[in-house]
C-alpha cells in the first residue's frame, strides 16, 4: 500500500530510489507529494500543498525556497559529503589543464589529422614547445571554504606537494579535524588570498557571499594567480574577475558556471556545472537523500536537515502513535504540549524535544491513538507550526 508518494527532479541516481519499498511511489510527475528528492532544479514549496519534506541530492540548497519550508514546517536535507570528492576529483585536474595548457595541446593535436602520417612525429617534436606547462607540485594553493569538499581540496594539495592556506569564518571541528597538519588555517582571508598561487572557492552562495568575489577580493590576491570557482557562479562578480583577466592582475578564471561573458574570454576555462556528475557521486547523493528523506516519512527523524535540528528517536514496540510537533523556538513550548496532552490523560512514553534556534522540534510517543481533536487544540497555538501523527504498526 502507497503510504508516501515522492517526486524526483532532475537525474537522480536509480541506486537511492531503489531503496525505496513498496509503501513508496516514485513520479516525477506527481504534482502534489509528500516528499521530493531534486539536484539543481528550481523548488518553490509553495508549488506543493502536501509537502512535508524535500531532500537536496548535494551540497548547496540555494534553489529551493527554504526560508518558506521553514514558515510551513516542510524539512529541507541536504548530502553532506557525498558528492565532495567529485568535485575535488575534477578540480585538480581543470588546474592542471590550464598549467599544462593541455587544450590547446589537445586541439593541436587534433589539427595533426591531416597531416601526411611520416610528417606527424616531426610536427608533434618540432612544435611542443609552444604548449610548455608548469607544474602544479611546488604551487601555493589558497581554499576558501573549509567544508566538505574544501578539506578534501586542501589536503590534495598537500598530497600534490603544493603549500597550502585555507580560511574559513565558521569552520566546523569535524571537518578542521580532518584537515593534514600541513595546511595552514588562516584567521583571515586575505592572508589566504595574498600567499596563493591559485585560489580555489568553496562556500556557498547566501545573501553574505552574493559577489563577494569582487575587485577587493581580487585586489587581495597575488598578481598572476588565477581564480578557481567550483561553488556557484554568483559568488563571482564577473565583471570584477574580467577586467583582472584584461589588466593581467588575474592569469586565468577556472568555473563550473559558465555564461556568455566567461566563455567568451580566452583566459577562462569552464565546464557545464560538472562538479558533482559522477557515477559515484549521483549515487551516494541518492542513497543519502533517499535515507534522510524515508527516516523523515517514516519516523520523523532528522538527520542532516538545513533548516530543522537533528533529532532520532527509536519507538518502543508498545507505541501506537508518534505526535510530532514542529514549532517556533520560543519558551513554554514542551510545557504547553505536555499541559494539553495531560489534560486530555495521554499518557507519553518517550518525549524528545531539539531545537535549533529557530525551530522546535518534538517528538512525542504515546502507547494509545490520539484523537484529532487534541492534534486540533495543539494547532490553535500560534506558535505552533505543523503537526503530525505517524501511526506506527
Ligand atoms: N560544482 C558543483 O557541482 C558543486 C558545487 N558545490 C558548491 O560548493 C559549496 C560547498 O560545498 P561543501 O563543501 O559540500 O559544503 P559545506 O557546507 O561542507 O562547506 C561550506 C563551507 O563554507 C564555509 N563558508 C561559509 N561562508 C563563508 C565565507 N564567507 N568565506 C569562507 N567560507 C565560508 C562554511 O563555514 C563551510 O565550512 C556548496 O554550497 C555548493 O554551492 C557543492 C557540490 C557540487
Ligand atoms: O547535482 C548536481 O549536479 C549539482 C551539485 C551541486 O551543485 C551541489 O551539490 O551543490
Amino acid at each position: 500500500m502507497t503510504l508516501f508518494r515522492i517526486k524526483t527532479i532532475n537525474a537522480i541516481a536509480p541506486e537511492g530510489l531503489e531503496l525505496l519499498g513498496d509503501e513508496y511511489s516514485v513520479d516525477p510527475e506527481d504534482n502534489n507529494p509528500h516528499g521530493i528528492v531534486v539536484r539543481s532544479s528550481q523548488v518553490d514549496v509553495d508549488d506543493y500543498p502536501e509537502l512535508l519534506a524535500l531532500a537536496r541530492a548535494g551540497a548547496g540548497v540555494n534553489n529551493i525556497t527554504v526560508d518558506k519550508a521553514t514558515e510551513k514546517g516542510i524539512c529541507i536535507f541536504n548530502t553532506p559529503g557525498a558528492n565532495a570528492n567529485a568535485v575535488v576529483d575534477l578540480v585538480f585536474p581543470m588546474i592542471g589543464i590550464w598549467l599544462r595548457n593541455i587544450y590547446q595541446g589537445i586541439s593541436f593535436c587534433k589539427s595533426l589529422a591531416d597531416v601526411p602520417p611520416d610528417e606527424v612525429s616531426g610536427e608533434v617534436e618540432s612544435r611542443k614547445a609552444a604548449f610548455r606547462g608548469v607544474e602544479i607540485a611546488g604551487k601555493t594553493l589558497g581554499v576558501v571554504g573549509l567544508g566538505q569538499i574544501g578539506v578534501r581540496l586542501a589536503n590534495g594539495g598537500i598530497q600534490r606537494f603544493m603549500k597550502v592556506y585555507g580560511f574559513d569564518p565558521f569552520p566546523s571541528l569535524d571537518n578542521i579535524h580532518k584537515l593534514f597538519s600541513e595546511v595552514t588555517v588562516t584567521r583571515a582571508m586575505r592572508d589566504t588570498l595574498s600567499q596563493a598561487d591559485i585560489v580555489s572557492l568553496h562556500l556557498p552562495v547566501n545573501e553574505k557571499t552574493r559577489g563577494m568575489v569582487d575587485a577587493d577580493f581580487i585586489a587581495k590576491m597575488k598578481p598572476g594567480a588565477i581564480l578557481v570557482n567550483y561553488a556557484r557562479g554568483p559568488i563571482v562578480n564577473e565583471e570584477a574577475v574580467l577586467a583582472a583577466l584584461d589588466s593581467g592582475h588575474l592569469e586565468a578564471f577556472i568555473s563550473d558556471f559558465p555564461t556568455p561573458a566567461v566563455i567568451a574570454h580566452p583566459k577562462t576555462l569552464t565546464t557545464p556545472h560538472l562538479g558533482a556528475s559522477t557515477t559515484e557521486s549521483e549515487g551516494n547523493c541518492s542513497r543519502m537523500a533517499v535515507g534522510e528523506l524515508s527516516a523523515y516519512l517514516h519516523y520523523g527523524n532528522i538527520t542532516h536537515s538545513v533548516n530543522f535540528p537533528n533529532i532520532e528517536s527509536i519507538p518502543e514496540s508498545t507505541v501506537q502513535t508518534r505526535l510530532i510537533v514542529i514549532n517556533k523556538d520560543v519558551p513554554g513550548m514542551i510545557a504547553f504540549v505536555t499541559k494539553v496532552l495531560g489534560n486530555h490523560g495521554v499518557n507519553i512514553v518517550s518525549f524528545k524535544n531539539e531545537s535549533n534556534g529557530t525551530v522546535g522540534y518534538n517528538i512525542i510517543d504515546i502507547e494509545s491513538t490520539l484523537d484529532q481533536s487534541i492534534v486540533t487544540e495543539l494547532e490553535a497555538n500560534e506558535d505552533v507550526i505543523r503537526t503530525r501523527r505517524i501511526i506506527l504498526t
